[in-house]
């Protein structure tokens, strides 16, 4: 029997004798962020063990509230700041040069294939689209892999999700995961690895595939998994040309870290996408998902364009390309946070952060911010927001408030019309 390309990654970090419900695995990397991490090194700091396994391989942000708002998120950005120095770790980004966690760690070329991640953060699956086997995980999990480099899964169980058709133009990897989410449902890859494959996901650049590896924990799964092939080789080339003579030996070597032809899946989806059309979700659950024709007309008070899912420039891009010359409706809000300062800078160079600021947008820094509810942009009572990210949960972006998850393209539509549209009417088909 073949092996998946978790299993491959499993088999060559184990540690010790392993049983299905109890693999030790070694960390290639651990990631940290200022919400979950200083309760890690708290507790650590009073159990006399503040120590880190290797302070090469933690990498630590301060993205979710920065600049600081509060005395309380300037206190768990202090800790950091004071851990990152007490351990030596480099990599720590600070205000100036901090981005949202999961767009940050990939464009430092930290994330490469076949690695073990581990997050105190959800969206952890995201570094997935590298063919890294990367995982949000709890608080004990997190000291753990601080303090000794390992993390304790159960034996990986994959599902395939094989994607092929070419996307309208107007439609994307967004409007994609939204379709495999509202086919999977809430639960349905619950403790399970997702792998997404099939033509259309090999045609894909990185910010496409990160897109779809960062909501696959929004149909429960551990991880999303892309395989890791050229597309993966030129995006890392910078980092990785001292380790391989060419990007062809890179693509060699790479092809260890795909799925035996004759491997076992708990199921197998197929999804052909060129009849997709814009989706759009309507309650409080991701799974909760319509084509976007039939919620047309709503109003939104806000547009959010930004986050983990849907920051990068390639976002910013599209969203661009519909904005272009055109205003915000009248009394709706525009709020863009490129993820990362690379990003930004790169939008500022390309003049989109001009056309976004033409059509009336609040340019934000690189944070997390309104994405969860925390800062820069939280709904009041009753209103309604068109939001590039992945959470729609009673109250995501602020008590009382709605969150309508979409692409880029289609917040963009949104921005224009003041109520949810079809991104299509805007570019030529
Ligand atoms: C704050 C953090 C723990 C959280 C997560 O785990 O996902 C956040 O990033 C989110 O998206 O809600
Ligand atoms: S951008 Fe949103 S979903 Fe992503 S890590 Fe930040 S809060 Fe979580």
């Amino acid at each position: 029997m073949g092996k998946t390309i978790a299993q491959k990654i499993f088999d060559a970090h184990l540690r010790d004798t392993p049983t299905p419900e109890n693999m030790v695995l070694d960390l290639d990397v651990v990631l940290c962020h200022e919400i979950t991490t200083p309760i890690a090194i708290m507790d650590l700091m009073e159990k006399g063990m503040d120590r880190v396994f290797d302070p090469n391989k933690i990498k630590a942000v301060i993205d979710h509230v920065t600049p600081a708002k509060d005395s309380k998120t300037a206190a768990q950005g202090k800790i950091m700041r004071e851990w990152a120095k007490r351990q030596n770790i480099k990599d720590f980004f600070d205000v100036g040069e901090n981005g949202v966690c999961h767009a940050l760690f990939p464009e430092k070329g930290f994330i490469r294939p076949g690695y073990t991640v581990i997050m105190g953060d959800s969206h952890t699956c995201t570094h997935g689209a590298f063919g890294a086997f990367a995982a949000g995980v709890g608080t004990t999990d997190l000291e753990v892999g601080i303090l000794k480099g390992v993390c304790t899964f159960r034996a990986p169980v994959s599902m395939k999700v094989s994607i092929s058709g070419i996307l309208q133009n107007g439609v994307s990897a967004k409007d994609v995961i939204l379709a495999v989410i509202k086919k999977l449902t809430v639960n349905g890859a619950t403790d399970k690895v997702i792998e997404f494959t099939g033509p259309l996901v090999d045609s894909m650049n990185m910010s496409a595939r990160m897109t779809l590896c960062n909501m696959a924990v929004e149909a429960g799964a551990t991880s999303g998994l892309c395989y890791p092939d050229r597309v993966t080789a030129e995006y890392l080339w910078q980092f990785i040309k001292d380790d391989y003579t060419t990007i062809d030996a890179a693509v060699a070597k790479f092809e260890k870290w795909h799925s035996d032809a004759d491997a076992e899946y708990a199921s197998v989806i197929e999804l052909d996408v060129s009849e997709l059309e814009p989706q759009v979700t309507y309650g409080y659950k991701p799974d909760h998902v319509k084509n976007i024709r039939e919620m047309e007309g709503t109003p939104v008070d806000q547009i959010y364009i930004g986050s983990c899912t849907n920051g990068r420039i390639e976002d910013l891009r599209q969203a661009a390309a519909i904005l272009k010359g055109k205003r915000l409706a009248s009394g709706v809000r525009g709020i863009v946070t490129p993820a990362t300062p690379g990003i930004y800078s790169q939008a500022l160079e390309e003049g989109i952060i001009k056309i976004f600021m033409d059509a009336g947008f609040c340019v934000l820094n690189p944070t997390c911010g309104a994405c969860l509810g925390m800062s820069s942009g939280v709904l009041a009572e009753g209103e309604v927001c068109a939001s590039t990210t992945n959470r729609n949960f009673n109250g995501r972006m602020g008590k009382g408030g709605m969150v309508h998850l979409m692409s880029p393209a289609s917040a963009a539509a949104a921005a224009i019309t003041g109520t949810i549209s079809d991104p299509r009417q805007f570019l030529a088909q």
